[in-house]
């Protein structure tokens, strides 16, 4: 469980992140999502005590992560996989990180295993690893002193489809066998296909939570015709507001029963009626973040 209580950070007058509340629960993984500069990477380095907050609180299992008597045996963290000791090799890294957390040198073995990492590539140093591989040992290191939380700031860079998958695999048993996941991304399908609660955040300030699944049911509907104007005439007429989805659609803020009863009384036809949910997270990201997004902004 993280908890995070009218956190705020300012540097000089910025206020980088702004009276952020929220709470990541066990056995499910929850989504950071925002636009460049939103917050994210402060409001994690607040939580694992690398920045110290302007006002408020984040928790980890209750505590503030100073408190935390050995942290690495409860928190995983990995927020910047560039960071890690260029020199040292990948097994050399893991040996550090078990012998501070007093873990038994057999883990390094077993977490290079479980983030595929080959024996020959545990001998390279940290400096001659793609970004892929450091991400890799670094999930290795956050896994190792195997925590009950795990804070991970844009674990996907820098991995290939494959890689992908694996770290979505990786995080959903872990919140499955009862681990709190927090992971900020920029992608947001990747958020959107492995997250079960989602924090939006832009200039530093919530704009949205809640489940995927209740932000998503926001998102609408998305319908296709091949009479697309007297569509929108029709749910205009009965009070639906409707915006343009690309050739022929519109998504609609009503559920897909309620467009489709429209579209029969009007007599038009549909070539397709759905949750807006694929292109539903991406849209509504863009649209609760263009205020404060720089192109929102420019705009
Ligand atoms: N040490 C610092 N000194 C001054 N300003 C900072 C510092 N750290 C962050 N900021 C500012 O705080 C704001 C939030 O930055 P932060 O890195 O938390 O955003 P982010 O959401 O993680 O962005 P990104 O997705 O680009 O990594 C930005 O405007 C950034 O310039």
């Amino acid at each position: 469980m993280i908890d995070v209580t009218a956190l705020t950070r300012t540097y000089g007058g910025l206020r980088a992140v702004d009276d952020v509340s929220f709470t990541a629960r066990p056995g499910r993984v929850t989504g950071f999502l925002g636009p460049n500069g939103a917050g994210k990477s402060t409001t994690m380095r607040v939580m694992v005590g690398l920045t110290p907050p302007t006002s408020g609180s984040a928790t980890v299992l209750g505590r503030r992560y100073a408190d935390l008597p050995n942290p690495g045996r409860e928190v995983g963290v990995l927020l910047d996989a560039s960071a890690q000791h260029a020199g040292r090799t990948g097994r050399e890294t893991l040996k550090v990180a078990a012998r501070t957390m007093g873990l038994p040198l057999s883990r390094v073995d077993a977490m290079l295993d479980r983030v595929s990492l080959t024996p020959k590539e545990a001998e390279r140093r940290v400096k001659n690893y793609s970004l892929g591989m450091r991400q890799r040992l670094g999930i290795a290191t956050a896994l190792i002193g195997d925590p009950e939380v795990l804070i991970l700031d844009e674990p996907a860079n820098g991995l290939d489809p494959a890689g992908i998958r694996w770290m979505r695999d990786l995080l959903r048993g872990f919140a499955n066998h009862g681990g709190t996941v927090l992971l900020s991304s920029h992608l947001l399908h990747e958020i959107e296909v492995i997250a079960d609660d989602l924090v939006v955040i832009g200039q530093g300030r919530i704009v949205a939570q809640g489940t995927k699944t209740e932000l998503l049911a926001t998102a609408g509907t998305l319908v296709r015709s091949s009479a697309v104007a007297e569509l929108a005439r029709a749910l205009g007429e009965h009070g639906l507001t409707a915006v343009a989805a690309g050739p022929g659609g519109l998504r609609v803020e009503a559920d897909a029963d309620q467009v489709g009863r429209v579209a029969l009384a009007a007599g038009v036809p549909l070539s397709e009626l759905r949750a807006a949910d694929g292109a539903g997270l991406e849209e509504m990201f863009l649209e609760l973040t263009a205020d404060t997004s720089r192109e929102g902004a420019a705009a």
